[in-house]
């Protein structure tokens, strides 16, 4: 009930439509009240005789035909209707479900399985539409019928409606003890169908692996068995429904058998006529069935309702990366990095960095060095707020980087990631991707710089041609090229090149670094590689150890205290 109410006030945008929706529901359902009421009538004619049979008799058929003519009008008006709100309400639900996975911070994602994202997004957002399109106007419908049929009722004979309530307690008790049951049972059966979207999108982000290493049987069997999961979890659900189904017939027919037993001894004392057991008994099935249907409904409404929950819960989500309300906009800045007490842990009493401090000052380009694990790319994530630190702070220029607008603190930095991510559209909107307003000369540049112009002019369609998922058609140098040309474009005074040339040969590796030496000059420059050669002329080295910064200083410098950085060095070169 509360969820109905929640999405019923969220689409408040669509009231109007769910007004007439409603209307024409109201009218069908009252229209549909009539047939009965005519076989009634028409008993009584045969019955009690009349002198105007036929015109009665026609009379009857016109108002039948009108009242199925309203039902019809009646209840189309309301299904486009409702789903005209329902479906719009669906889209909204999505765009703003989409929204908040953009709002989060990439430890949302690290303990999310994609497969299951794009699943709420996909289906459960979808539920809304069996919530407002179905479950609401079906509870409106069984409402006005379990009260205008139970009028009509008491109006043919009120000793005969009293006794057809006795069954109703025992029939309402049945059905809410049903939709308790079937509740959890549901929300399992969504949450199986989670995992199963979840498994088979990771395994197709992983095709590559399971050939190589043969894995196809055991990923076959693992995605076998969520599906088995889902059939039993949903048998399960409908093994209660279906056996606690006969239960309800017995106690709906006990009521006919009732009103049978007790309406014939009436007609014997001429209290009511064959024509009124005749609508009354008509009329019966309609007044049970509200009552009846009052259990799928509430399965209808609990498994559409599990659907929206998983919705909602992404909805509720804390950002744990928040904007601040009044969020300054961060204008383009100097490129000066200060990294003050900076603690950061992924998970609880796994500490990465402890209270370290940095200062970068602007132009310069530093490079962060140590051994693999030790925090180089997470040091890198915290200057874009891919996640903020548990203690201390970075300021940009001496801003505090959590007091201005994401976005313009993304403005002021250009990545370069170790595993390149291109989208499946054509090379030009991939470089362009690096900045909305670019013109079509300033991505040839960025191109050039990147040393992607030449392989990108021999493609059969140049600029044009399309990569594939993922970049899936360029070889792991390519992908790099055009990523270094996407954050050239971007020319923002901070680059963070994140082993950037790392699947570049060494020719190709020492022609980029030409470009990004020059790119680098006017902007602060953050390095991690691990050949370090390629870091050689940075003005300042950072070796990371442990938790924090063991050494800093210039590539001759360090050499000639001959520790950790000496050493790393000595072993790559020899
Ligand atoms: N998303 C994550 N969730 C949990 N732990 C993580 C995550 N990313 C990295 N870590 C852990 O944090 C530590 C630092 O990782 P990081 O990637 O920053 O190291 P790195 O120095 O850049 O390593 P490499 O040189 O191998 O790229 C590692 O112990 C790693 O296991």
């Amino acid at each position: 009930m509360r969820m109905a109410w929640r999405v019923l006030v969220e689409a408040r945008k669509y009231w109007v439509q769910l007004g007439i929706g409603f209307a024409g529901v109201v009218i069908a359902t009252i229209a549909g009240f009539y047939l009965p009421w005519a076989l009634r009538s028409l008993t009584q004619l045969a019955t009690e005789g009349s002198s105007h049979f036929a015109a009665e008799a026609l009379t009857i058929g016109l108002l039948l035909l009108a009242s199925t003519l309203l039902q019809a009008i009646g209840s189309s008006l309301s299904g486009y209707m409702n789903h005209y709100a329902a479906l719009h309400y669906v889209a909204d639900l999505r765009t703003r479900l989409y929204g908040k996975y953009q709002q989060m911070s990439l430890r949302y994602f690290n303990r999310s399985r994609t497969g299951d994202l794009t699943g709420r997004v996909v289906n459960d957002a979808m539920e809304a539409e069996i919530f407002i399109a179905h479950a609401i106007p079906d509870f409106v419908v069984n409402v006005l019928t379990f009260v205008g049929v139970g009028i009509l009722l008491l109006t043919i004979n009120v000793k005969l409606a009293l006794i057809s309530l006795i069954t109703i307690p025992l029939l309402l008790a049945i059905t809410i003890w049903q939709s308790k049951r079937l509740s959890p049972m549901w929300r399992e059966n969504s949450r199986v169908r989670g995992e199963i979207a979840g498994k088979v999108q990771e395994n197709m982000s992983g095709i590559k692996e399971i050939q190589i290493f043969n894995r196809q049987q055991e990923e076959q069997s693992n995605v076998s068995r969520l599906a088995l999961k889902h059939t039993k979890t949903y048998l399960h659900a409908s093994l209660f429904y279906e056996t606690s189904k006969p239960l309800l017939a017995f106690v709906t027919a006990l009521g006919t058998v009732l009103v049978v037993i007790v309406g014939g001894r009436l007609i014997g004392t001429g209290e009511v006529s064959i024509a009124d057991i005749i609508g009354f008994i008509a009329y019966l099935g309609m007044f049970y069935n509200p009552v009846k249907s009052f259990s799928g409904l509430m399965e209808m409404a609990g498994k559409a309702g599990a659907g929206l929950k998983r919705v909602f819960d992404v909805l509720e989500e804390v950002e744990d990366v928040p904007e601040k309300r009044h969020a300054i906009t961060l204008p383009r800045i100097q490129g000066r990095i200060v990294f003050q007490d900076v603690s950061f842990a992924y998970q609880d009493g796994l500490t990465v960095l402890e209270k370290l401090n940095l200062t970068i000052e602007p132009g310069r380009t530093v490079a962060l060095v140590g051994t693999t694990g030790v925090g180089k790319t997470t040091l890198a994530s915290l200057v874009n707020r891919f996640y903020d630190p548990q203690v201390g702070s970075i300021q940009l220029d001496d801003i505090d980087i959590r007091d201005v607008t994401l976005a313009s603190l993304r403005d002021n930095i250009s990545m370069v990631l170790q595993d390149t991510f291109l989208f499946d559209g054509s090379v030009y909107d991939n470089i362009a991707y690096g900045w909305k307003g670019a013109a079509q000369e300033d991505v040839v540049a960025a191109a050039k710089a990147a040393k992607a112009h030449d392989f990108i002019a021999l493609m059969e369609q140049g600029y044009h041609t399309i990569i594939g998922e993922r970049g899936v058609r360029l070889s792991g140098g390519q992908k790099q090229r055009l990523s270094i040309a996407r954050a050239i474009l971007r020319n923002a005074p901070i680059l963070i090149l994140d082993e950037a040339t790392s699947a570049l040969d060494t020719k190709t590796e020492h022609e980029i670094q030409e470009a990004l030496d020059e790119i680098s000059k006017d902007r602060t420059t953050l390095v991690i590689a691990h050949r370090l050669s390629t870091i050689r002329h940075a003005d300042q080295i950072v070796v990371l150890e442990g938790t924090g910064v063991a050494e800093t200083g210039t590539h001759d410098e360090l050499i000639r205290l001959g520790g950790i950085y000496a050493r790393l060095y000595a072993t790559q070169a020899s």
